[in-house]
Formats: structure tokens, C-alpha cells, sequence
């Protein structure tokens, strides 16, 4: 386990009903990383994030946030973490201004703190209207400021663009993206959705049934969408014929025939023996599996995200 990572989870697992949710889970997120936990409905994220924050008592493996063990620190952890777990929680026939009013006084920061955190969720303008009469997205904004109310070292999200349209997405998405470097916020966020975590995380954990299947960057996960080469000529068969004593070993599928990734001299070289012998090229390819396909490969799951 890294001593300095901002969260580090040691095996971390939970069983419900003996049926194993959380398997094994060694997460590790980084001081100033945006770090995405990426996975289908069911996978055991909100499980997770859950017993990071001690909502729910892991069954085996433990937790250490800033370094320091859950059990022995918890007021002191807890300090320093901001949450948005489901849905926000608020009273609707309170304003905004009147409920951040309640979160201040329970997390007991100064007067500044409520206007800054109105102010970064662009609030400020409807925090005198009953939070009732917030729109979805309003609500949503209102959760956020109030985890970050405090302004936490560690701010986790759950799911935070859930249920929102496209322009809500893209503003909390804005949003959550300029913690790190403004306020000098770690944040863990969970969704469902590649496209949201591509867009918004530096690092990535996948979870599929309840077990880590990658954890790093999010350019590592990117360099893994290996490339691969396909030719179409007028002779597949003849082409793949030719090329091997070459050295080049292809992998014939309907009309064309694939190389693994292959540097630009060496596509060049083919297409040059091929044309040497008289073997006319139709199409060279680059054929790039998308993030979407990696996921789907490492979750081995259907196409529904
Ligand atoms: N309190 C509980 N009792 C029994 N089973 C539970 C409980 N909480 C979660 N589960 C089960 O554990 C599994 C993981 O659920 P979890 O909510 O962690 O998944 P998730 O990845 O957050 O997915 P979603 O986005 O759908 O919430 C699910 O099969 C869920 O039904």
C-alpha cells in the first residue's frame, strides 16, 4: 500500500448475504487526481465508496485515507472529506442559502465558506429560492456545494452527473474539473458511463463484478487501444502468401487481413512488396479500438454503456 496516496484500500471486500460484492479491492487514488470509478450498474461502486467513507463495514480488508487507518482516525478523516453519496439530501421547503446554512452549522466552518461554495456551483443567484423549486440539475448543484462546503482535502462523488441533460452533465462536469487546481481537492467520483470519465478523469479504476480489473492512468488505459493494421488487396490470399517469408504474419478475416500495431516503415515495406509483386493494394487501414471496446474487453460485458 502507498503511504501517501490520498485513499488506499487493502483487500478491501464486502459480502451481502454471503454473495461476494466488493472482491478484493485494492484501490489507490492520488493527491490531486480526478480519479474516475468507472463501472456497470451493480459493480459494487456505491458499495465501495461507501466504506471508504464508513457508511458500510467492510466484511475483510481495510481503508486508509490520508495515510491513516479509518478505525483509529475517524473524526479527524471524516473532517476532511466531502461527500455526495445518491441523491443530496436537503429540505425542500428550506432555501438553498437556509439549507447550506444547517450544513455549516453541523460541519462547523466559517460564514465565507457558504457564499465561496454558492458561488463555485453558481448558486449564488437562486440561494433565496425554496430548494423545492430547483430544478433537478439545481438540486444537484446545491449536493455538490454542500460537500464541498468545508473545502475537503477529498471530495467523493457518487454518480454526481446522474439524471441531468447534456448541459447539466457539461457544467458539473466544468465544475468538478477545476477542484484540483483551484482549491487543491482530490477527487474520487463514480459513474456508469466511459464518456463521463474519459472527459473528466486523470486516472481510471474499473470495477466489474465487484473486482478492480484495471487502476491507473487514464493514458495507460488509452494506450491500451492497440492499433491494428488491415490490408484489402486483389489477392488476399496471394498477398499473405508473399509476405510471410518476410517476416509478416497476418490474421485473415472476410476481405482483408490484419497485422498487429506496425510502425509507418513497416507498413510502407509491405505495401512495397505487395506492389513489387504485382499485387494491387486496395485499402491500408489503422483500425484503433476505442476506450468503449477496451472496457467492454476488461468487463467482458455486453455493449450497453
Ligand atoms: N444493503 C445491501 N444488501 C444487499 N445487497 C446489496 C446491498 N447494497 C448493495 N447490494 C448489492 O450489491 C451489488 C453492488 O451494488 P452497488 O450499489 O455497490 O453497485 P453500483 O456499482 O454502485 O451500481 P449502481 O450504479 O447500480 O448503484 C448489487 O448487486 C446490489 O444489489
Amino acid at each position: 500500500m502507498n503511504e501517501n496516496a490520498i485513499v488506499a484500500t487493502n483487500n478491501l471486500s464486502k459480502y451481502y448475504d454471503q454473495i461476494c460484492r466488493v472482491n478484493k479491492v485494492n484501490m489507490e487514488v492520488k493527491e490531486g487526481e480526478i480519479y474516475g470509478f468507472l463501472g456497470p450498474n451493480g459493480a459494487g461502486k456505491s458499495t465501495t465508496l461507501k466504506m471508504l467513507l464508513g457508511l458500510v463495514k467492510p466484511t475483510e480488508g481495510n481503508v486508509k485515507i490520508f495515510g491513516k487507518d479509518w478505525s483509529k482516525h475517524r473524526q479527524s478523516i471524516l473532517n476532511q472529506i466531502g461527500s455526495l453519496i445518491e441523491s443530496p439530501s436537503y429540505y425542500g421547503h428550506l432555501t438553498g442559502i437556509e439549507n447550506m446554512r444547517i450544513m455549516q452549522r453541523l460541519r462547523q466552518v466559517p460564514n465565507k465558506n457558504v457564499e465561496e461554495a454558492l458561488r463555485i456551483v453558481r448558486l449564488e443567484n437562486q440561494k433565496n429560492k425554496k430548494v423545492e423549486q430547483y430544478s433537478l440539475g439545481m438540486k444537484q448543484r446545491l449536493g455538490i456545494a454542500m460537500a464541498i462546503l468545508s473545502f475537503p482535502k477529498l471530495l467523493i462523488l457518487d454518480e454526481p452527473t446522474n439524471g441531468l441533460d447534456p448541459a447539466g452533465i457539461g457544467e458539473i462536469r466544468e465544475l468538478i474539473k477545476s477542484l484540483p487546481q483551484r482549491y487543491g481537492m482530490t477527487v474520487l467520483l463514480s459513474s456508469h458511463l466511459l464518456s463521463e470519465i474519459e472527459q473528466i478523469a486523470t486516472s481510471v479504476g474499473i470495477i466489474s463484478d465487484g473486482k478492480l480489473l484495471f487502476q491507473g492512468d487514464m493514458s495507460l488505459l488509452k494506450a491500451r487501444s492497440k492499433a491494428s493494421i488491415s490490408i484489402k488487396t486483389m489477392d488476399n490470399a496471394l498477398a499473405i502468401k508473399t509476405l510471410l517469408p518476410h517476416g509478416f504474419m497476418a490474421e485473415s478475416k472476410k476481405d482483408r487481413f490484419f497485422f498487429n500495431y506496425m510502425s509507418d516503415s513497416q507498413v510502407a515495406h509491405i505495401n512495397k512488396l505487395l506492389v513489387d509483386h504485382g499485387i494491387e493494394v486496395i485499402r491500408i487501414e489503422e483500425n484503433k479500438m476505442s476506450l468503449e471496446d477496451i472496457f467492454l474487453e476488461l468487463t467482458g460485458k455486453e455493449r450497453s454503456l
